[in-house]
């Protein structure tokens, strides 16, 4: 049996908590959030559920648990343009939990935004072995190209890789279709705002990213070995080095088991290039001040 930590039980946090303990995958949950009153609601809404599942809300209590999932922050509103432009307000709570983790050897996700650039923060800050830290959100990208490529009639894989934000890649490659450049720039316009125009009608993203990260840690937990694609420490793989990107990985028991190397055409090596700088160039700040 599993024991999950969720730090940060907002939308994502509880919706998450509430999944895991009706799915008699995990005997232990913690719950940890700075507004007491909201930790105390969650945890007596799951209380309730009466699922046999034990709980504690002793901050103490998150580093002995297999999986942390870290859900903590500042999500965006209308007026947040970026996740990037959430990385000054977030960092700090990515360095309380840091503080609340020393020697952690279980394994992290991290959902709070933006998660690339955090997911490598937190592997600086803790030392933590690479394949034990997993940022989430390529998962969730690639169902919004899902979707897009359905609107058009194309049934697909639907990949995306690079960073959780504006520098997404979608891969059209892999499609066996010739779709030109044209085209593929104006899918990829319409996927930096799919999730802004959920959150300009019901304040934010809630269903979809529970979903999408539920089925991570299940994936974790049953060491299904699935193909996912999520943010991984990169150390050379696609010629990258000193971040954290959305790449193809198998996910198991011990968090990110292998690393897959695709071969991308110019215009996806291009992007992902992009998005290689921009998120380094990010890392690189936070990494100093750290
Ligand atoms: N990577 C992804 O694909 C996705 C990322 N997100 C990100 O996840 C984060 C959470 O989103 P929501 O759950 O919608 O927000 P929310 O506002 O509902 O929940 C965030 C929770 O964090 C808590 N919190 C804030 N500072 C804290 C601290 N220092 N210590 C402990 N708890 C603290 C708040 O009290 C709140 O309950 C945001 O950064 C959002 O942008 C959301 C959806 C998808
Ligand atoms: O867009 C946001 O701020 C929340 C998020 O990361 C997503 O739903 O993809």
């Amino acid at each position: 049996m599993t024991s999950l930590a969720v730090f940060g039980t907002g939308r994502i946090g509880g919706g998450v908590a509430a999944r895991a303990v009706s799915s008699g995958l995990i005997n232990h949950l913690v719950l940890y959030d700075c507004n007491q009153a909201l930790l105390e609601a969650q945890r007596l809404d799951i209380e309730h559920m009466r699922c046999p599942v034990t709980t504690s809300i002793r901050p103490e209590d998150i580093v002995a648990c297999d999986i942390i999932l870290y859900a903590a922050g500042l999500p965006r509103n209308q007026n947040i343009k970026t996740r990037a432009a959430l990385l000054d307000c977030n960092v700090p709570v990515a360095s309380e939990l840091a503080t609340l983790i020393p020697d952690y050897k279980g394994i992290i996700i991290v959902v709070t935004n933006p998660a690339d650039i955090l997911t490598y923060y937190l592997w600086k800050s803790l030392g933590i072995l690479k394949n034990r830290i997993i940022g989430f959100g390529g998962q969730l990208d690639s169902a919004r190209f899902q979707y897009e490529l359905s609107l058009r009639s194309i049934r697909d894989d639907g990949i995306i890789l690079g960073e959780h934000g504006e520098h997404q890649v979608p891969i059209f490659s892999k499609t066996g279709l010739d779709v030109e450049i044209p085209i593929r720039d104006d899918i990829l316009v319409t996927l930096r705002n799919a999730s802004m125009e959920i959150i300009k009608g019901k304040g934010a993203t809630e269903y979809a990213p529970v979903y999408h990260i539920w089925h991570l840690i299940e994936s974790i937990i049953t060491d299904a070995k699935t193909n996912l694609i999520c943010s991984a420490i990169l150390e050379g793989e696609y010629d990258v080095t000193g971040c954290s990107l959305g790449v193809p990985v198998i996910i198991g028991r011990e968090g990110i088991l292998s690393i897959e190397e695709w071969d991308l055409d110019l215009w996806e090596k291009e992007h992902f290039q992009d998005a290689a700088t921009f998120v380094s160039d990010l890392c690189r700040r936070i990494a100093i001040d750290s």
